[in-house]
């Protein structure tokens, strides 16, 4: 349970695939859930407008400043929590060898809950910090860990489907799940834990995650298929990220036609599948996962570093596939949507150079739409989070830009001083002297330089998880 609040002043989120809408002067009303009881729009009285939402008459009001804009939260559909600690290192290495090297052995030490509570509570604080209000967490095969990993993000306030991961296969000694059932057993010990601490799942969802085919043995993909049908839970897994990987499946798995077709075959296609990064799809494959209704998190920043290819999204968009945006880190080495926007608008312009096509190019409003309503979609909470409608829940971040102050008639500053110390002024200063920029550009300045320094103040559900002013 939240206070009643009210914000006022300007709000912008997506209006389709490619449109945003700025929405100036407008008052939204969030009740004692952090659900959104009204949205107002163009209000020149706001004291008329709270008479007219009389509960609200005494509520507490934010409002933005110049520059400053509410923004739905961003949706993170793929993260490893578990690899935080390793963001930024993976040399030369691609898929097969940077699990080997890098992550199967930090994984391996969540097995001690000292390292799990650090790393976990700062990997939440740091998506938060980032505006990120869903993520959609790989933890580790430990149960304790990743039970500790849904207990924070509730403490915390960080809306989230969590993973126990699942692999029976192919893993090191070391860190690998004895046997099929013993994975599904444990498995079964972290739902019922968030059935126990969040049973309307208001916050927690589980998330069944078989790590990927190679990882997993036939009884065990068919095994969390069963589960996930059962419990009605959503499932997420790796699809198509790397040519290795893909030899690798087709050696495994030599009865199938495709990748895709193992995870069909094992009925672990369905509307609630996650899969993240699916490159290096045949129109087939794209096909069947539109037939399914399954949904892809496309993972730029990881695509790239770990030399994984360039995945085709506007083709995935044009055969009205749902796309939503991961960080994947740590194949990614950043926690941020904001960068993952921005790196799917310079490898889609890669793509429209390979392909000779400049249809391929995603704009800036595409690459936000990925990252709040587009995510949205592909968790199932398109008719909760993502936008500013009344029903949906008060996940929202409150970005300020940093502009450069007005000037007065005469070309001085309004309260003094001298105009040229503000020509250098840091990231996302928009608007040139004597010049104010339409929101489309300070939109593109913010995503394109923009860091967690403009995200000030972030909600979670109506509750105040980030305030950096
Ligand atoms: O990007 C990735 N990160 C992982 O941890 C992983 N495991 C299997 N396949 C994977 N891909
Ligand atoms: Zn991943």
């Amino acid at each position: 349970m939240s206070k009643l609040a009210v914000y006022f002043g300007t709000f912008i989120h997506s209006r389709s695939l490619t449109e945003l809408k700025v929405l100036e002067n407008a008052a939204v009303g969030v009740d004692k859930n952090g659900i959104i009881a009204f949205v107002e729009e163009k209000v020149d009285d706001l004291k008329a407008v709270l008479n007219k939402h009389k509960e609200f008459t005494s509520a507490p009001i934010t409002r933005t400043k110049r520059g400053q804009f509410f923004f739905p939260g961003f949706i993170d559909t793929h993260i490893h929590a578990s690899q935080y600690p390793n963001t930024g290192i993976f040399g030369k290495s691609t898929l097969l060898d940077w699990l080997n090297t890098y992550t199967f052995p930090t994984e391996s030490s969540f097995k001690n809950l000292k390292t799990a509570r650090a790393i976990y509570s700062q990997v939440i604080k740091r998506t938060l910090s980032h505006g990120t209000t869903t993520a959609t967490y790989y933890a580790t095969i430990h149960v304790p860990a990743t039970n500790l990993l849904s207990t924070l993000c509730q403490t915390i306030g960080q809306r989230a489907f969590i993973g126990r991961v699942c692999m029976d296969c192919l893993g090191p000694e070391y860190y690998i799940d004895e046997s099929a059932e013993s994975s599904l057993a444990a498995t079964e010990e972290t739902i019922a834990h968030i059935e126990k601490i969040d049973p309307t799942n208001e916050l927690l969802t589980p998330i069944i995650t078989p790590r990927f085919a190679p990882s997993c043995s036939r009884p065990l993909l068919h095994s969390l298929a069963k589960l996930s049908a059962d419990k009605n839970l959503p499932i997420q897994t790796h699809l198509s990220e790397n040519t290795s990987e893909l030899e690798l499946v087709a050696s495994l798995f030599p009865e199938e036609e495709s990748y895709t077709h193992v995870y069909h075959s094992h009925k672990l296609l369905t509307p609630r599948t996650v899969l993240a990064h699916a490159i290096h799809l045949s129109d087939k494959e794209i096909d069947l996962i539109k037939q399914q209704q399954s949904k892809i998190s496309h993972c730029p920043n990881s695509n790239t570093n770990l030399t994984s290819g360039f995945c085709k999204v506007r083709k995935l968009l044009d055969k009205k596939v749902d796309v939503g945006l991961g960080t994947d880190v740590s194949g990614g080495y950043s926690p941020s949507i904001l960068d993952a926007v921005r790196q799917a608008l310079g490898v889609s312009r890669s793509v429209a150079f390979l392909e000779k096509s400049p249809d391929h190019a995603l704009s800036v409003e595409e690459g936000l739409y990925l990252a709040t309503r587009g995510g949205a979609k592909c968790l199932g909470l398109e008719d909760k989070v993502g936008g500013f409608e009344v029903g949906k829940s008060w996940d929202v971040q409150l970005v300020g830009l940093n502009l450069v102050p007005e000037l007065d008639e005469d070309g001085n500053l309004e309260d003094g001083g001298d105009p040229a110390e503000f020509a250098g002024t840091p990231e996302c200063t928009v608007d040139v002297f004597g010049q104010t920029a339409d929101w489309a550009d300070r939109i593109a300045k913010w995503v394109y330089t923009g860091d967690d320094r403009c995200t000030r103040q972030v909600w979670v559900g109506g509750r105040s998880v980030v305030n950096k002013d």
